[in-house]
């Protein structure tokens, strides 16, 4: 859905500037700046997006968990959808911490009416945030059924954890070769793709993520970085992938670039504050002397 942008404006000797692709990131945000729609907005502009917000929450956070958080409600969820998809335009779009069903069921009807889904001209990546690293819920228990009925069959590629693979299908993933039945259980839900992450597999020396189509597996190979800084790793990695199919990537190529992009955000993470440090995108920025 690549519309022609506003005509490139002239800023200074004869330079000009095209519009970017555009994203979409409907989650919460993170008071921390780590996660959530922080987090994807970084990734959307290290990736050369330009990013646009739909707010479902916002959470009191810090870098030892969440204190709590305010539901924004569904209809201005939907009404932020629907004003920048039908003005400025949308070319990918991804879902994160989305609280509850009624939130969930206005996001799968703004989001079909603006033409993003599997089968709709923007690609949709739906990263289904049950909770943060720290344990602390980011959705409401009686709303896993909405996710699972509402905006799984419409998704292009979901991104569960093997926390929210355990929440969706009750598949308990402990070892390496169970990713497989992880993902034939996620995939059963409907969704083009899904993406099984393997960051929680603890005493796996590697992170090696699974990719499914409904019948090719894909691996994704990758280090495990000795570092408890991976705040928003998944945010991120989501985001990146999002970014690459806004760019016009094939699903295999964007995962194989948000893996790429996620590993080395986790290899140059960083502390902050007394708990959890998030994985960063400097590396994709200049640090030179302002
Ligand atoms: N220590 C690590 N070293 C390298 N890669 C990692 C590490 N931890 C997680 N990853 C990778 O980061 C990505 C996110 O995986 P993870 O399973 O942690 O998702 P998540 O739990 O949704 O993330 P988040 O921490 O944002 O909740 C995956 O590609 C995973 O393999
Ligand atoms: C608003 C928001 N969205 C998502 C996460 C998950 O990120 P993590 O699992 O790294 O805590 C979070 N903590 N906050």
């Amino acid at each position: 859905m690549n519309q022609p942008g506003l005509p490139g404006r002239a800023l200074c000797s004869g330079a000009t500037w095209e519009t970017p692709p555009r994203a979409l990131s409907i989650a919460g945000s993170d008071s921390a700046g780590g996660a959530g729609m922080h987090a994807d907005l970084r990734a959307f502009l290290t990736c050369g997006v330009h990013g646009m917000t739909a707010v479902t929450a916002v959470t009191v956070q810090d870098s030892l968990g969440v204190k709590s958080f305010v539901e924004i409600p569904a209809e201005t969820v939907a009404a932020q959808i629907e004003a920048v998809t039908s003005d400025i335009g949308v070319d990918a779009a991804k879902t994160g911490m989305l609280a509850s069903a009624s939130i969930i069921r206005a996001v799968a009807k703004a989001c079909h009416q603006a033409g993003i889904g599997r089968d709709a001209a923007a690609p949709f990546v739906v990263d289904p945030v049950a909770a943060s690293m720290h344990g602390d819920p980011l959705l409401h228990a009686d709303a896993l059924d909405a996710l699972r009925d509402e905006l799984f069959p419409m998704a292009t590629l979901v991104t569960p954890n093997l926390d929210e693979v355990r929440l969706l299908t009750g598949v308990d993933v402990r070892t390496r070769d169970q990713l497989a039945d992880a993902a034939r259980a996620v995939h059963a839900l409907g969704p083009q793709w899904t993406l099984i992450k393997s960051g929680h597999l603890t005493e796996d020396p590697e992170c090696v993520d699974l990719l499914f189509d409904g019948t090719e597996f894909y691996e994704l190979p990758g280090a495990r970085f000795d570092t408890p800084h991976t705040h928003g790793g998944g945010d991120t990695m989501a985001s990146a992938i999002t970014s690459a199919l806004a760019r016009g990537a094939s699903v295999l190529d964007a995962v194989r670039f948000g893996k790429r992009f996620v590993q080395r955000a986790v290899a140059h993470s960083y502390p902050l504050g007394a708990g959890v440090g998030p994985v960063s995108t400097f590396w994709r920025v200049s640090t030179k002397p302002i």
